[in-house]
This record gives structure tokens, sequence and C-alpha cells, in this order.
């Protein structure tokens, strides 16, 4: 028998059912859900507190001529799901398959593809001026945006343009207010919220200028495509913004989720959806080695402090927070605030470690240059998720960070190879109070130890050659890549003697020398090789009129799609075999070598 669901191709397919089918098709969705994000992993929570949410929004809209966007894009499986897309969730968030966020290759209904949060509202402003512009006026722009998203200044910056904006811009702004981040939302916003869902305050919305309407129950189809049809007739009567207050349940339906005291199956892995549980072991993490060593030093230092947004689990600060709770400031998702004011915490005598996820920090780079580093503060920056991070694509690998950061004067940056390097590298960051330091690691289990056989001058050495043929030069995590690939070179005989510089940026010196006593320098990152380590080691031997030829291994300045890390490392051509293969056939490329009987 066909479904409600199979029913529903298009949002127009939404309109031709009752109230009683619109209920069936919201249990079916819900099962749905389950059982593709259980087996493929994926954004679950978020996902079921929106079915009757999207529902009703496509049944009072007319997407894609009233466009939706979806505010970090994460809760977009259900509009995925009611735009074609449903026969697509068997590949979700694999290479190639379909995006766990909005994808404008995918369908015309998408719109915005950016996962940073707090986004949307200025995509409707600039949405509402163009359709004035063009004298659109019945289009009508919708921003879907949690509460979390609304502690994130960008909102703010938008809610001023649009409270005052001229009587010919109508929009729509949904606020689905779930009370949750990852975990509780925290701060003056979150607060506000709760009293507005108590009937016991003023809207600050509507003291900015928006239309506004009492909370809905963001379960109730009803009352919610009531409130949504007073919504768009407010808008494009008067021309104003108007915002609906959606009040939903992250994970509803889902006990597994509903029950979930940490974070509402926020994002999970393949799960056993009986359970809501994993059944793989999990290697030990980058995140957990620095939590753990995090809360040691807290332990033995009292000015260190640290600093999230709205990530505290996701980091690994949660052991530090719960063991010396008003040390660890959850700011909400404030990136910018977050490493403003911890130039604040350090010119107050502390030292803050601020943990955020690379990509996250590409926002707080200004922050980071005139706030922190023109001073010369003592603040220690731990980047999550640096490089390629896998399913979540685009817009979360964190794989600029080397570069932006690079140009940072004073900003001492480490990547450390294995649980022991990291540990050290943080402590030494952590006891550098002269200036900014940083750590980067990427969303992997932690590889197994790769001690040196010998230092030069801060510069581990890992392997060394007979001949000196080749200098690889090691960033971070990639030390296992480049002895793999070190062993395969040297079965063609060709000596490579592998270095893990510890501190990446500014490169070492000493690197100089190392390179003129061999025949090429090849750099390895997990970063865009535009500007990041291989750029600064070329610029160093150019510097110093080192004839050395560099070839710098790391990814195109491109934006990488989803799927497993390995893979997409493979792809880029960073891993063991394809890097021997690089290696061979630059060397081959050099006249020098034609004698050299090499496998490219
Ligand atoms: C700038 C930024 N910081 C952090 C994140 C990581 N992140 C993704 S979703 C999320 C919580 C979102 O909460 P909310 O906006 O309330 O949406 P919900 O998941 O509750 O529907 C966070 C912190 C992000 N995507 N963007
Ligand atoms: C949507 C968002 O930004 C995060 O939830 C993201 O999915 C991070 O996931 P990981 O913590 O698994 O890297
Ligand atoms: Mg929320």
């Amino acid at each position: 028998m066909t479904t409600l669901l199979e029913k529903v191709c298009c949002p127009a397919d939404l309109r031709l059912l009752d109230a009683d089918e619109l209920v069936a098709l919201a249990a079916e969705v819900r099962e749905f859900l389950v059982d593709a994000v259980c087996r493929s992993g994926g954004h679950l929570g978020p996902n079921l507190g929106v079915v009757e949410l999207t529902i009703a929004l496509h049944r009072v809209f007319d997407s894609p001529r009233d466009p939706i966007v979806w505010d970090t894009g994460h809760q977009s499986y259900v509009h995925k799901l009611f735009t074609g897309r449903r026969a697509e969730f068997g590949d979700l968030r694999g290479p190639g398959g379909l995006s766990g966020y909005p994808s404008r290759a995918e369908s015309v209904h998408d719109v915005a593809e950016n996962s940073h949060a707090s986004t949307a509202l200025s995509y409707v402003d600039g949405l509402a001026k163009a359709f004035a512009l063009r004298g659109e006026r019945d289009r009508i722009p919708v921003a879907v945006i949690g509460d979390g998203a609304m502690t994130g200044g960008l909102a703010w910056e938008a809610l001023n343009n649009i409270g005052s904006a001229a009587h010919d811009r109508p929009l729509v702004i949904v606020l689905n207010d779930n009370t949750r981040s990852y975990a509780p939302t925290v701060g003056g916003v979150a607060d506000h919220l709760a009293r507005l869902r108590a009937g016991t305050a003023t809207s600050v919305f509507g003291e900015l200028g928006l239309v506004c309407t009492r909370p809905v129950d963001g379960h109730d189809l009803e009352a919610l495509e009531t409130a949504l049809r007073q919504a768009r007739g407010l808008a494009l009567e008067r021309g104003r913004p108007v915002l609906v207050h959606a009040v939903t349940v992250k994970g509803r339906g889902y006990p597994p989720a509903e029950s979930d005291d940490a974070d509402r199956m926020h994002a999970v892995g393949v799960v056993d959806p009986a359970t809501g549980r994993t059944s793989r072991p999990s290697a030990p993490t980058w995140t957990a080695t620095f939590g753990d060593e995090i809360a040691r030093i807290a332990a033995e230092r009292e000015d260190v402090v640290a600093i999230t947004a709205a990530m505290l689990r996701p980091v690994g600060l949660h052991r530090f927070a719960t063991e010396f709770p008003g040390r660890v400031f959850d700011v909400g998702m404030a990136e910018q605030h977050a490493v403003t004011s911890a130039a604040g915490l350090a010119m107050g005598g502390m030292h803050p470690v601020v943990a955020i996820y690379a990509t996250f920090f590409n926002r707080a780079f200004d922050q980071a240059l005139m706030d922190v580093a023109l001073h010369r503060l003592p603040v220690t920056f731990v980047l999550d998720r640096a490089g390629v991070t896998g399913e979540d694509g685009a817009s979360h690998h964190g794989m600029w960070d080397l570069s932006l950061l690079n140009l940072v004067p004073g900003l001492r940056i480490a990547a450390p190879r294995d649980a022991t390097t990291l540990r050290a590298e943080l402590r030494e960051a952590v006891g550098d109070d002269t200036g900014p330091t940083l750590l980067r690691f990427p969303k992997s289990a932690v590889g197994r130890e790769l001690p040196a056989v010998r230092q030069v001058d801060g510069v581990d050495v890992l392997s060394e050659c007979a001949g000196e043929d080749v200098l690889m030069v090691s960033v971070g995590a990639l030390a296992s890549t480049c002895l793999e690939a070190a062993g395969i070179l040297a079965a063609q005989g060709i000596g490579v003697t592998v270095v893990d510089p510890r501190w990446v940026l500014p490169v070492n010196p000493v690197l100089a020398d190392l390179a003129a006593s061999h025949e090429l320098v090849v750099t390895v990152e997990d970063n865009t090789r535009a500007g990041g380590v291989g750029a600064g080691v070329a610029q160093l031997l150019h510097d110093r009129a080192i004839a050395t030829p560099v070839c710098s291994v790391g990814l195109l300045p491109e934006f990488l799609g989803a799927g497993k890390r390995a893979d997409l490392l493979s792809a880029a051509g960073i891993d063991g075999e394809s890097l021997a293969e690089r290696v061979a056939a630059e060397l081959v490329s050099r006249a020098e070598w034609q004698d050299v009987e090499v496998v490219a």
C-alpha cells in the first residue's frame, strides 16, 4: 500500500491532505527519519523536532517562490522529504549522496548551504530587499532559526536592520524554540525566550519593530498553520517583518532522543534504532585526549579557564566544567564574543583556553588578530575538527585555519601528531604567557604513538634515510601517512627524511638548514595549500636563497564535498600510496632523477 509520505513528491501534495492525513503523515515521517538516520548517521534530534513545522511551512508558503532559509541547515531533512528527495536518503551524507544540509545542486527549494549558524535572518533581509527592488512584493522570504542560533551576533545585526525596514519589505521569521543547542541554550536570549513562553515578558523582537505572535505549539499542526497563515497575511498587508515563535521539542516522538540529557541525539553516528545507542567501539579521539589533559592542567593552575561556543561536550570540556564549574564559560553560538571575551580574561590575569571547531573559528579571525594578537595576550586556542572532517561537507571542513592564522603576527601554532605530543604541546601552549598560542587536530581517532628518533632545534625527526633525497615535512596527524609514504618510497630506492616541526607556524628556520641538504622538500598538511605551512616553508627557503624545490601537498583551494575522512584525504592525494606516487612523480619530473628506476 502506498504510504502518505510516498504520495508527497512536492510541497503542493501536502495541500491535498486533510487534517487526519497530516497527523498520519507526521508519524510516517518520524518513522522514516529514525530508520534512515540511525542507518546513516546525521542530525536526528533536530529533524524530529521540526516535522509539523515543516509540514505547515510548505502548506502555507509557496517554496521556492517564497524561499525558505534553514539556519545552519542541519534540520532540513524533512524539507528534503517534501521536495522530492525521499529516495535519496539511502545515501545521506555519503560521497556524492544527499547532503546533510541544504544543497542548491539538489533542489530549487534549497537556498543557503552554509552550515555556520545565525545567518538566516541576514539572508532573508537581503532577499526581501531584492524582491522589493524587483517589484516582486508578493514573494515572502522565510527564515527558520533555532534558539541556539539566535545567540549568534550576526542574527542581531540582521534584526537591527529588519526591525527598522521600510514598509515594503515583507518577510517571516520562524523562531524554532526547542530550548536547546546541543545542551540547553544559555544566556539572556534563552532567559528571555523562557519568559516569553511563560507569558511574563514583552517580546524584545516586538521592541525592535517586528510584528510578533504569541508562542505557538510547534507540534500542533492546526495552530501552527493558523499562525503561519496570519504571519504571511500580516507581512503582505503591512509590508512588515513578522516573527512566529514556535515552541518545539528536540527529538520529539523518539524516546531515546527525548530522554537523552546530553544533547537529544543532536548528531548521531550509526546507531541501533531500538535504543539509539551505537554498538561500534569508539577508539580514543583527539577530543577526549584534549579533554583529559586540560582538566589535569586546570587542577594544577587556577588561572587557566576555558570557553566554549555552545559545544561543551563536542569540544571535550565537560570534565573541566564538572570539576571546576566556575572556570568554564559557555558563551552560546558566539565565536567572536568567545575570542574577545578571552582577551578580556587574559587582560584580567587569567590564561583562557578557547575550544572551537576549526571551521567555526573562521568567524573569529579579526578577534584573534586585533583583540588578542595585537595585544600579545596569553590566550590558547584549541581547534578541533581541523582539516577534512567528513560527512558534514564543505562548510564543516576545517581546512583554512593554518592559512588564515599564518597571517597573525605573534601567534604560534602547534599541530600534534599523537596523544603524547598533544598533551606536551598543550602544556607548552598554556605555559606560554608571552602571546597567543594555538593547537589544531582533526576529527578522528588518535593514531598510534609516533616517537621521534632525534630532535633538531625543536623539530622532531621521525625517520631518516641513507641518501638525502627527500625531506618530508609532516603537519600534525598526517605523520603516520608520511611515514607510510616514506616506506613505500624507500622500496623504490628513494630516501625520505620525515620531520614533524610540532610548532608548525611560524615556520622553524632550522627547516631551511635541513632542506639545504636534500634534493626535494615535500610538505604535507590537512589544510588548503593556499597560504598554509607549505607556502611558509617555500617562503623561508626563498628568503634564505636555498634552491631546494618545495612540493606542497595539501588540499586544493576548493570546497570539498562530504564523505568519509579517509576517502576525502585519499582523493586529495594525501594518503601513503598517493603521496608516494606524487613524490615519485615530482622527482621523475626533475632531470637529475631520470636515472632512478621510479614506479610513478
Ligand atoms: C557558527 C556556528 N557555531 C557552532 C555550530 C555548531 N552547531 C551546529 S547546530 C548547533 C546547535 C543549534 O541549536 P539551534 O540553533 O537551537 O538548532 P536546533 O539544533 O536546536 O534545532 C551548533 C552549536 C554551527 N553550526 N555554527
Ligand atoms: C550542525 C553542526 O554544525 C554540528 O552539529 C556538526 O554536525 C558537527 O558534528 P561533529 O561534532 O560530529 O563533527
Ligand atoms: Mg534549539
